[in-house]
């Protein structure tokens, strides 16, 4: 139950216009516990996405597999709940209705409304179960899309950069919010994230991805007790060994899409000013 094996995955996407083809990484290999909090952290285009949609089952690994306990992957399965950047709510149903139509196939509607309240209440939403998503703020429709994914009862939740488009107050809100699903349903989590806090704050470990090759570079275990403090010594002590890596990777990254005009004091400059805002790099 829950546990998620990604044995020696390889992705490759064809460009049938110029008939070349691109490999996003290979060798992919990595196993996340039942009930681990995992996040994939790495520079943009490393295909953290790419690695997440394919153990969600929307696209398919060219080489390895997924499997998700003795299942192997090889399309969206309930099991399976994936929250993704955009809430993408149904404009024209409420918040309840917006979770339970998720579940409605699956119960009788004065159930599934039932159930959907019970969620809504899990993210803290009780008093906006009847409004519309263009009444909620961005935080309070990706906690929608939480309660959504989880009123489907998956063994695993699948989040794709779920707070990326919010502010850095919302985002702080947040964290505290899933870090308390994730203890009351003891889900198992993959997390993609371009923040180091973000996944030192949430995280059990952290797959940290690089590209060219594209790959695992490295894997930390993030050891220190719940709820933790950015500014703590442990918390800074291990962003740094996290910076030291990822920044080359980013430098690799600007490399390749400046070309020539990349300074490498520039990115790094232009990287720690980012960092000491709390940035997204
Ligand atoms: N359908 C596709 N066809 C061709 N190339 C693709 C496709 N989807 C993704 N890619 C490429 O694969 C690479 C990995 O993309 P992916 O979105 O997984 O990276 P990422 O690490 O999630 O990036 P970001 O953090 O910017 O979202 C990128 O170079 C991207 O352009």
């Amino acid at each position: 139950m829950g546990r998620v094996d990604i044995a020696n995955v390889k992705k490759t996407f064809e460009n049938k216009e110029n008939a070349s083809s691109f490999t996003v990484f290979e060798n992919v290999d990595l196993t996340v516990e039942p009930g681990e909090f995992v996040s994939l952290l790495g520079p943009s285009g490393c295909g953290k996405s790419t690695l997440l949609n394919i153990v969600a089952g929307l696209d398919r690994a060219t080489a390895g597999k997924v499997q998700v306990g003795e299942r192997i992957v090889k399309e969206p399965g309930s099991d399976r709940g994936v929250v993704f950047q955009e809430a993408a709510l149904m404009p024209w149903l409420t918040a309840v209705e917006n979770v339970a139509f998720a579940i409605r196939k699956k119960m009788k509607k004065t159930e599934a409304t039932e159930r959907a309240k019970e969620f809504l209440k899990l993210v803290h939403l009780s008093k906006f179960v009847d409004a519309y998503p263009h009444e909620l703020s961005g935080g309070m429709k990706q906690r929608v899309a939480i309660a959504r994914a989880l009123a489907m009862d998956p063994e695993i939740l699948l989040m794709d950069e779920p707070f990326g488009a919010l502010d850095e107050q919302t985002r702080t809100m947040l964290h505290r919010e899933v870090q308390f699903i994730w203890e009351e349903t003891r889900k198992t989590i993959i997390f993609v994230t371009h923040n180091i806090r973000e996944a030192i704050m949430l995280s059990d470990r952290i797959v940290l991805m690089g590209t060219r090759p594209g790959g695992i570079r490295k894997i930390f275990p993030v050891n220190f007790p719940r709820p933790r403090t950015p500014s703590s010594q442990e918390f800074t002590k291990l962003e740094a060994e996290i910076m030291e890596i990822l920044g080359g990777e980013i430098e690799k990254v600007m490399r390749e899409e400046m070309g020539d005009d990349f300074h490498s004091k520039k990115a790094s400059l232009l990287y720690s000013t980012h960092r000491d805002m709390g940035d997204n790099i």
